[in-house]
């Protein structure tokens, strides 16, 4: 090969790897206006108010950091345009080698599982990942949009059938406000557990997989861009403004930031299918895009950068909420300790934590546990981990993920490991709410996508079973210190969740009428 030749691939991977880090590290400047709006949208000392100081001050800490905003670092989807004659099959071996680069180096968590077999690659590479999608163009260079679209607002994307009926809102026809009713059901059925206030993408038409195509595409237009569609322009301003009024709030703790924005796409479809595809996207928005030189490989531009770039670092101080009690814990917990706590407590926790997610949850159902969990706390987290120069393992990134996934087991195991706290985010069921009046026992909603955040809460990593898992799965014993998590679950048969469930409900019906 040429010196040209090789330098220019070179430089292409080099480029293609700040795409990645970037992308993973530093929210673009649209969103990040986004979310400042969300925060004057919020009354100073309330919950949402004081969650989304936590996810500012979380946007911060990763740019200093350049480390994962949210551990979560998706599935990674590019979408690359190519001029006529440039070698993509060059380019797609060149994403690989810069996904395998920037997992080696923390800036991904190892995230290609194998869907028969549960085993993690271990670099990000895997069947079909990652996602690269072509297209050829008429100009004279590369562009590269990527998309880290994380797991738990990509399982609150919903599909719709056109006709059909919806809870609060009734039928739905195949006209524009059918198509209204869907999308306002779309962010009421999310709540907070795709780490609201979200961002939706709507694909109008298509069939199943283009539909969702579409809508996946619209996640790549600037939040604050105007739909070219008179129709669609005044559809998109009405949900956002509507959607606000739902009351769910930052990670669903109720506040008046539901969703930052709405991006509506449209393409035909055939005579007997009409849907409606929305993409959900957390606030951890994380797409970026860059102009690569055809010839030398080397970034010409950055997308998404212009206007003001919000730093989020000279925030005022947060007040603390004075309507909630914060008490301190330290595991083990006793059953007294833990029927003391209500809905709206503030705990901020010191010492042991076990990590336990969804291959945890089910491994325990049928087997005893690697370590005593009696008065223990179970952390729903698959962090990023990385090992430092003596060869001992530190956390990279570690928020909080989905806990709903774990109800079929989560009762069951707190009272067959006498376990008194689990932390997560977005609320569990009654299942695990009837569990948790029974055994004695109390859900805390972590803040979701502040990875960086509770990172630094966690001091130490004292050991780790069950690795074999993979690292987002295995169980890490963690040491911290002011991990701080609201109750929202207690052991009195009070939940936040199903009561903002049931009030944002009461809203969404009130746009039962037709409007378009
Ligand atoms: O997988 C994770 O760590 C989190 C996931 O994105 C979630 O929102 O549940
Ligand atoms: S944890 Fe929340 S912020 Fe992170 S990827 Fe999942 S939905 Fe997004």
């Amino acid at each position: 090969m040429s010196q040209v030749a090789t330098s220019y691939l070179q430089t292409l991977e080099k480029s293609l790897y700040d795409l990645v880090s970037e992308t993973s590290t530093n929210l673009p400047a649209d969103v990040r206006r986004a979310i400042k709006k969300a925060k004057e949208a919020e009354n100073a000392g309330t919950r949402a108010a004081m969650s989304l100081d936590t996810i500012t001050n979380n946007i911060v800490m990763a740019e200093d950091n350049v480390s994962p905003i949210c551990q979560d670092t998706g599935l990674p989807t590019f979408k690359v345009k190519t001029p006529i004659g440039v070698n993509q099959l060059e380019i797609k071996a060149a994403i690989k080698n810069a996904i395998v680069q920037a997992t080696s180096d923390a800036k991904l968590r190892p995230n290609a599982v194998d869907s028969l077999t549960g085993k993690n690659s271990g670099d990000n590479l895997g069947e079909g990942l990652p996602v690269v999608k072509f297209e050829q163009w008429e100009k004279d260079y590369i562009e590269v949009k990527l998309i880290l679209k994380g797991g738990g607002c990509e399982n609150k994307n919903i599909q719709y059938s056109l006709p059909c009926e919806l809870e609060g809102l009734g039928r739905a026809g195949r006209d524009l406000d059918g198509i209204r009713k869907c999308i306002l059901h779309s962010v009421w059925q999310a709540q907070g557990q795709g780490c609201s206030a979200g961002f939706i993408g709507v694909g109008i038409g298509g069939d199943r997989s283009s539909g969702y195509d579409l809508a996946k595409e619209q996640l790549f237009r600037p939040v604050d861009d105007v739909n070219p569609n008179a129709d669609l322009a005044k559809l998109e301003e009405y949900i956002v403004e509507k959607a606000n009024t739902f009351g769910v709030g930052t990670m669903g703790f109720g506040g008046e930031a539901t969703l930052l924005g709405c991006k509506i796409g449209v393409m035909h479809r055939i005579p007997a299918s009409f849907y409606v595809s929305v993409a959900y996207n957390c606030w951890a928005y994380r797409r970026m895009a860059i102009d690569i030189d055809a010839t030398t490989g080397e970034i010409k531009k950055w997308h998404y950068q212009e206007g003001e770039k919000v730093t989020f670092r000279d925030e005022p101080k947060t007040e603390t909420n004075s309507e909630s009690k914060v008490v301190e814990l330290t595991a083990p917990i006793t059953e007294e300790q833990i029927r003391e706590l209500k809905v709206g407590d503030v705990v901020k926790i010191n010492g042991r934590m076990y990590t336990g997610r969804d291959a945890i949850h089910h491994h325990l159902m049928s087997h005893d546990a690697p370590v005593d969990l009696n008065g223990q706390i179970i952390y729903h987290c698959g962090p990023v981990m990385a090992k430092d120069e003596n060869g001992n393992w530190t956390v990279k990134a570690a928020g909080p993920t989905t806990s709903i996934r774990e109800e079929p087991y989560q009762g069951d195991i707190m009272k067959k490991f006498g376990i008194r706290a689990v932390i997560g985010k977005g609320g569990m069921g009654p299942k695990t709410l009837a569990a948790l009046q029974e055994h004695g026992g109390v859900y805390l909603n972590a803040i979701g996508g502040a990875a960086q955040y509770y990172a630094d809460c966690i001091k130490s990593v004292d050991g780790v079973d069950l690795q074999e898992f993979g690292i987002p799965e295995a169980m890490w014993h963690l040491n911290v210190e002011g991990f701080t998590a609201v109750v929202t679950m207690d052991s009195h048969g009070n939940s936040l969740h199903a009561d903002v469930e049931k009030s944002s409900l009461e809203k969404l019906s009130q746009y039962a009428e037709r409007v378009f």
